[in-house]
């Protein structure tokens, strides 16, 4: 099979296919704000793009530059490390934190070695996903011990991102009419991580992918990704793949189920995935913005009346997350946990 394995190897209707098409890509929104108005002229950028595409860029967003670049490098020093070397830190069976490099989506091997830590340290998340079960349990971050700055340089950077994904919450809460502060109690005891993802360079990448498509389950999602390119957003009003062009130092900002799920359909949680190829390694480090475990999940009131029944029922995030989290590193027989799942009989 082209020099991989099997396992990696994509039904051929999920194939890449040589991209032709030159398109506009998605919203590239500036976050500097000046002037009267700034701030709602800004939030309604980002609605629209939330709207249209569920996928935006942003520049100016604070986050210092020094930084990420730092990030970057220990994360390249991660994963230029021998395999057994960085096999000291990897996922087990009681802590899904620290080096894997079998994750599944949707039943297919990816073509990639990931690193997550949490955000919170610790994280509280319940035992099991029987809705019956009470029990939370305590989840904390694993470290290699090299490079000697990784832990220092990761928790800094996560603490910088935080502050641009409530921000963010704060534009989207104000672009769908809403107080500032509607989302960020959801947030309190936040259950996000930081991924670093590294691509190698694959010998068949017309076979493979990197990352399968997906949306992603939490509520946003900040990504970096390197000048390489290869992530591709699913257009919504053609189902045409589209890449997402790199910008130096931009972040590339996307609206999560959960946020779907609030906005009660009114934004999308855009299918994406990531092709990869023979000669460049690609590196992206996103940050997942998770609410808190005991957050019930469903369309705000704001936006539910006669005319905009709920489209969805309730459903409560933790249980939510460890149904998901137990499913997605191993090859299944059945699909996981999406938010249709939880789709109400108006929203057919
Ligand atoms: O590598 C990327 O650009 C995106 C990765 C991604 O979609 C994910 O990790 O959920
Ligand atoms: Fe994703």
């Amino acid at each position: 099979m082209g020099g991989i394995g099997q396992a990696f190897v994509q039904e051929p209707e999920q194939r890449p296919k040589p991209s032709t098409i030159e398109v506009d890509g998605i919203p590239v929104i500036d976050m500097s704000v000046s002037g009267t108005g700034g701030i709602e002229k800004l939030a309604s950028e980002i609605g629209n793009a939330c709207r249209k595409w569920g996928f935006f860029q942003v520049i100016n967003h604070g986050v210092p530059l020094e930084l990420r670049q730092r990030v970057e490098k220990v994360a390249k020093a991660f994963f230029d490390l021998p395999i057994e070397e960085k096999r000291k830190a990897k996922r087990d069976d009681l802590n899904f934190t620290g080096y894997h490099d079998e994750e599944h989506t949707k039943n297919v091997r990816d073509w990639k070695e990931v690193f997550d830590m949490l955000i919170e340290d610790p994280t509280f998340l319940p035992a099991s996903p029987d809705p019956d079960d009470e029990e939370i349990r305590t989840y904390s971050n694993k470290w290699p011990e090299n490079p000697p700055e990784f832990r220092e340089t990761c928790q800094e950077y996560c603490r910088e991102v935080e502050k641009l994904a409530f921000k963010l919450l704060e534009l989207i809460s104000l672009s769908l009419g809403l107080p500032a502060n509607r989302l960020s109690d959801f947030f309190k005891h936040q259950t996000g991580m930081l991924r670093l993802n590294y691509y190698p360079p694959c010998p068949s990448p017309e076979l493979a992918l990197g990352v399968g498509r997906h949306r992603d389950g939490g509520a946003l999602t900040v990504l970096a990704q390197d000048d390489v390119g290869g992530l591709q957003i699913r257009r919504q009003s053609d189902g045409e793949w589209i890449p997402i062009k790199p910008i130096p130092n931009a972040y590339i900002i996307n609206i999560a189920d959960a946020l779907q799920v609030w906005s009660n359909d009114l934004y999308v949680s855009a299918e994406h995935r990531v092709v990869v190829n023979s000669e460049q390694e690609r590196f992206s480090i996103p940050f997942f913005f998770f609410p808190s475990h005991y957050v019930k999940v469903k369309p705000l009131e704001e936006l539910v009346n006669e005319q905009n029944p709920a489209m969805y029922k309730e459903y409560s995030w933790g249980k939510y997350y460890i149904n998901r989290t137990g499913s997605n590193y191993k090859k299944l027989e059945a699909e996981n946990l999406q938010i249709d799942h939880f789709k109400t009989p108006e929203s057919e």
